[in-house]
């Protein structure tokens, strides 16, 4: 069978090239996500549209050669199907109607998996059209950044609401913790029962939080995650991505028992080899930017990237999100530097 050099490195095997993958690979850089966006109704009508989600998640393969799919889907599916409405709003990002204490006591994990069927239909059908040495990913939000959205009610700088909000309401807090742990529990352990080789939690808001915040409110629910999925796939490769952990890297890595380690672009080089074991492997980490410019501000540091992480398993990828204005022909030649031994 043909092998599967992403998951491969997830596991532990370094490889002569780094397999890479382009974080948010599916989006609105590419015409043709454009033209289907246009035709599907809203953002969340894409995502619940197997066909079309379907369609989405390949188009960057089609362009590009990349070592993996990553499901397309959004992370805020999960307070949609726990019945707080999600809207995206053009030019503003997601807009939800803030959660209140007494919201959060009627709050239940049951039933959202029923809610994110045409998800987990999208990754069945993702399984019989990829070619077998394609990685499939699959992905959810960690419960700490979701929550900030269904707290704030949308992106904030500081996430000062949900801040807040854990340190005056512990107990609905908690409360909030647990349902959005179980539920993304289930919802991965599904994913990987639809096919996913490999699931990457998404904590995109770790920065901000002081050292006993970060344990409570990123490591502890991260940890949980993995070791209830594991419970029921026996050792399911997890990729973590906590955004902005600096300091609390290496913490997060030890402790949540995640397989494989993102690293975002503000993350120094030289952090793996003075913290990081060095058969832990860690996936990133390029200024997205530099992707945006090209040319010598790119092929530089994709260079220096590759040269710092060459002794341990490496994922090559961005260090955040892809954004639409990045040209396509960067994107094309970013493939072939990677590829280029
Ligand atoms: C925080 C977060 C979200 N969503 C996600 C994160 C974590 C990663 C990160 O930190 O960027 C993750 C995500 N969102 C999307 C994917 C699909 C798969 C892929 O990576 O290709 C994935 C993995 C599609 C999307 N999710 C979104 C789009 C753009 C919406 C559109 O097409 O109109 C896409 C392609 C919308 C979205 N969704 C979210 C925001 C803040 C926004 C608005 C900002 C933006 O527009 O880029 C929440």
């Amino acid at each position: 069978m043909a092998k599967k050099r992403l998951l491969a490195t997830v596991l532990g095997e370094r490889q002569d090239t780094p397999p890479m993958w382009i974080m948010r690979q599916a989006g609105r850089y590419l015409p043709e996500y454009r033209e289907l966006r246009a035709k599907a109704g809203s953002f969340l009508d894409l995502c619940y549209n197997p066909d079309f989600a379907t369609e989405v998640t390949v188009q960057p393969l089609r362009r590009f050669d990349l070592d993996a799919a990553i499901l397309f889907s959004d992370i805020l599916v999960i307070p949609d199907a726990l019945g707080q409405k999600v809207r995206f709003e053009q030019g503003e990002g997601p807009v939800l109607e803030p959660l209140t204490v007494s919201d959060v006591d009627r709050l239940e994990h049951g039933g959202a998996l029923d809610h994110l069927a045409p998800v987990l239909e999208t990754v069945r059908r993702l399984r019989g059209v990829l070619a077998p040495e394609k990685t499939l990913i699959g992905f959810c939000g960690s419960p700490w950044t979701v929550a900030t959205y269904m707290l704030n009610g949308r992106g904030s700088p500081d996430q000062w609401v949900a801040r807040r909000f854990a340190l005056e309401h512990p107990a609905a807090f908690s409360k909030l913790m647990d349902v959005l742990v179980e539920t993304s529990i289930d919802y991965l352990v599904a994913q990987f029962q639809a096919g996913a080789d490999v699931v990457q939690l998404f904590e995109s808001w770790a920065l901000n939080l002081d050292d006993a915040a970060f344990e409570a409110q990123v490591i502890e629910p991260n940890r949980r995650i993995v070791e209830g999925v594991r419970a029921k796939v026996p050792d399911a490769p997890v990729i973590g991505f906590p955004r902005g952990a600096a300091g609390n890297l290496k913490r997060y890595a030890e402790k949540t028992g995640v397989n494989a380690l993102g690293l975002d672009y503000a993350t120094p080089l030289s952090f793996a080899d003075d913290f990081l074991p060095k058969t832990l492997p860690v996936q990133g980490n390029l200024d997205p930017l530099r992707l945006v410019i090209g040319g010598k501000a790119m092929e530089e540091r994709v260079h220096e990237i590759k040269a710092a992480f060459a002794k341990r398993p490496h994922i090559f990828n961005l260090g955040h999100g892809i954004v639409p204005e990045t040209p396509i022909e960067h994107v094309e030649r970013l493939v072939e530097l990677v590829k280029k031994g």
